[in-house]
């Protein structure tokens, strides 16, 4: 049955910083069961949409947005898209989108608010409160951060590190006094044994690479030919973590098969299996650009056997 077309359709904002937790909402969400024939937008900050991959959604209603930053070109692809898709006869029940991990969910959500066939359900914003006091403190990040807070009408806080709940929640509120705050998960995932976290993820798509600067921001992607030694690789992003913001990608290791995911968010690197076909290897890095991190992504070059 096709949607009555005169009904809103509702759309529902997923923003948050790089690495915040993001994709592992949406996927949540989808698991849990969102109405049929949704569509999902994704969206990621440079132009290797790796998020497309890793979301678990077995739908051909999924868009993904490339090319930076959708807030920055929010004019074109976003709206275009959406008034598109709303065009279509048999249009979307309802809207999911995921947000780049530098957008300005408000932004976002004022296509929502000038649309006559959407209205905004929901603008969430994910927080990973173990780096909370870093980007409270640091002037580069904490702009974005706060935006992204303060347009948030639910706030969902994960990785609570012990005794900084009262810190956290009241920080929250003074960022935002109206948002719902919801605590998730107060574990810091370094802690689950790598053998029991979630099945293979990603398909092999393949991958280009184009790098992409914008604001003091830079986002590379960088092929990875060489299977990669995993000890050197996790002390080289750690060693960067003054400029290294996130790094996501699929890669081999010299020690163990199949193809792995990587994630570097925050102060913690994650290994998972990668499941379908071998597949392209790249690592995506997103980060303050500058001097330090050009020395980060030449020193990843030589690792990747680039
Ligand atoms: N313990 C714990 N780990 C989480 C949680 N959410 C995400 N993670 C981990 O944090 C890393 C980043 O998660 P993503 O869901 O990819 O974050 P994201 O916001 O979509 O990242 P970007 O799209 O790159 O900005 C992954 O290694 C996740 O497994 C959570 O609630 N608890």
């Amino acid at each position: 049955m096709s949607p009555n077309s005169s009904e809103k359709v509702p759309l529902t904002v997923i923003g948050g910083f790089l690495g915040s937790g993001k994709t592992t909402f949406l996927n949540a969400l989808i698991r849990e069961g969102i109405p049929e024939h949704s569509l999902i937008v994704v969206n990621d900050f440079g132009d290797i949409n790796i998020d497309a991959e890793l979301v678990d959604y077995r739908d051909d209603q999924m868009l993904q947005l490339s090319n930076g930053c959708i807030c920055c070109t929010l004019g074109g692809t976003l709206a275009e898209q959406l008034a598109k898709a709303m065009r279509l006869a048999d249009h979307p029940r309802a809207i999911f989108l995921e947000t780049s991990g530098v957008a300005d969910p408000a932004r976002i959500a004022d296509i929502a608010k000038v649309s006559t066939r959407l209205e905004l359900a929901e603008v969430i914003c994910l927080v990973d409160g173990s780096q909370a006091r870093r980007h409270q403190a640091d002037r580069f990040t904490g702009d974005t951060w706060h935006a992204q807070l303060y347009a948030a009408t639910r706030i969902l806080l994960n990785r609570l590190p012990s005794g900084e709940e009262t810190h956290l929640t009241t920080l929250l509120r003074q960022l935002n006094p109206t948002a719902r705050i919801e605590i998730m998960d107060r574990r810091v995932p370094d802690l689950v044994p790598e053998q029991h976290r979630s099945t293979p993820v990603g398909n092999g798509k393949p991958l280009y690479h184009i790098p992409v600067s914008r604001g003091g921001w830079k986002s590379v992607s960088l092929p990875m030919n060489a299977p990669v030694d995993a000890e050197q690789l996790q002390a080289l992003l750690l060693g960067y973590r003054d400029v290294l913001l996130r790094a996501k990608g699929f890669l081999y290791r010299q020690d163990r098969s199949p193809r792995q995911l990587l994630q570097f968010s925050g102060d913690r690197v994650t290994w998972q299996p990668a499941a379908g076909s071998p597949g392209r290897c790249q690592l995506v890095c997103i980060g303050r650009s500058g001097e330090r991190f050009d020395v980060l992504v030449a020193d990843l070059q030589s690792l990747g056997g680039v």
